[in-house]
């Protein structure tokens, strides 16, 4: 059945957190194998695809962040309506706009997360149908971490990341992101891992049985002590003020304070939504980082929202 054409469509996509990151030595190919238990958080981008006459394939970015994102080929929304494309012989072009939320190069998967809702949009706007496991795919194709942000809610993630499982977990969780002036280079983060530690003696990742019974207890209390991020130390050799932000938020109450994935980004769990509030309040008022968000996880994936209604 042929689905009706639109003019344009707008995609709502997620970040991530990692609740567990535990990390293996180098593979050949330079990836670092992973067991990681992702979780989808109400910060979202939002990709709004728009016809063109022609093949051409254009990105604009507004919101907090814009600046700090480019806007030529190397914009990971431009390359994954490029490689859906040419995969599927698309004679049709593109205009992209991201509104950006997501701080860029934080440890939350924002590029990442674009380039799901750009492969969403554009499944839509050029009518291919494609089914999930097709843009899982081609997902996998644009970065270890883009086939999560198309599923969202709580997954394992195995391989280098790209190979998502949904895993079961109860209840809703209260995050605070302390959001750090600048990013961080993944690969940077990863080879920091590399230089600190034996690899002799690095173990296979492995997903811990009591971040898994605490996901499914719905329990703040249980999933705080099972958190864990083997990037975390890291990001704290190559950003060593991000200890005295993780403790400032221990010191308010927070139950567990864990770096975002690479980092900077730090994140804490609270107990429930009153002390999230007071928390970012008290993270604010600190100057210690940028900005502060909160945000509840998990939330689905990349989602189409419906068009406005036109009067
Ligand atoms: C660390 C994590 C944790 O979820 O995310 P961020 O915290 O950066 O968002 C991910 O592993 C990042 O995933 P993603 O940002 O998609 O990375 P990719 O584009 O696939 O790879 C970028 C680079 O990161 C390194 N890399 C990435 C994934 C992996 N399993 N091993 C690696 O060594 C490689 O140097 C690679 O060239
Ligand atoms: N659409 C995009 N949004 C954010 N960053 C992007 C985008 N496209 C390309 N990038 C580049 O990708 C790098 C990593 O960004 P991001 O995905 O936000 O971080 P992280 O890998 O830490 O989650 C940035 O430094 C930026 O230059």
């Amino acid at each position: 059945m042929r689905v009706p054409p639109l003019a344009s469509v707008t995609v709502r996509s997620p970040a991530k957190i990692n609740l567990g990151l535990s990390v293996g030595a180098p593979r050949s190919d330079g990836f670092h194998p992973l067991a990681t238990v992702y979780q989808a958080v109400a910060l979202y981008d939002d990709v709004t695809a728009t016809v063109r006459d022609d093949t051409d394939i254009t990105v604009e970015v507004v919101g907090d962040f814009a600046v700090d994102v480019p806007t030529d080929d190397s914009n990971l929304a431009i390359r994954a309506a490029k490689l859906l494309q040419t995969e599927y012989d698309v004679e049709e072009g593109v205009d992209l706009s991201i509104r950006k939320t997501i701080p860029v190069a934080g440890g939350m998967a924002g590029g990442s997360t674009d380039a799901a809702a750009t492969l969403v949009a554009c499944n839509r706007l050029w009518g291919l149908q494609l089914a999930q496991s097709e843009l899982q795919h081609v997902a996998a194709e644009l970065g270890s971490d883009v086939p999560f942000c198309l599923v969202g809610h709580t997954a394992l993630g195995r391989g280098r990341g790209e190979q998502v499982t949904e895993v079961m977990s109860r209840g809703t969780f209260h995050w605070v992101f302390a959001i750090a002036d600048g990013g961080l280079s993944t690969p940077a983060v990863y080879a920091e891992l590399d230089r600190l530690r034996p690899l002799r003696r690095v173990e296979p990742p492995e997903v811990s049985p009591a971040l898994l019974s605490a996901l499914l207890s719905g329990q703040p209390a249980a999933l705080a002590v099972a958190l864990n991020n083997d990037l975390q130390a890291a990001a704290l050799s190559l950003r060593p003020e991000l200890a005295a932000t993780l403790q400032f938020g221990l010191d308010q109450g927070a139950l567990a304070a864990l770096v975002s994935g690479s980092g900077p980004t730090c994140l804490f769990l609270a107990a429930d939504s009153r002390q999230a509030v007071d928390l970012a309040v008290e993270l604010a008022e600190s100057s210690l980082c940028r900005m502060v968000r909160q945000a509840e996880g998990p939330v689905p994936g990349a989602r189409i929202l419906p068009a406005p209604i036109s009067r």
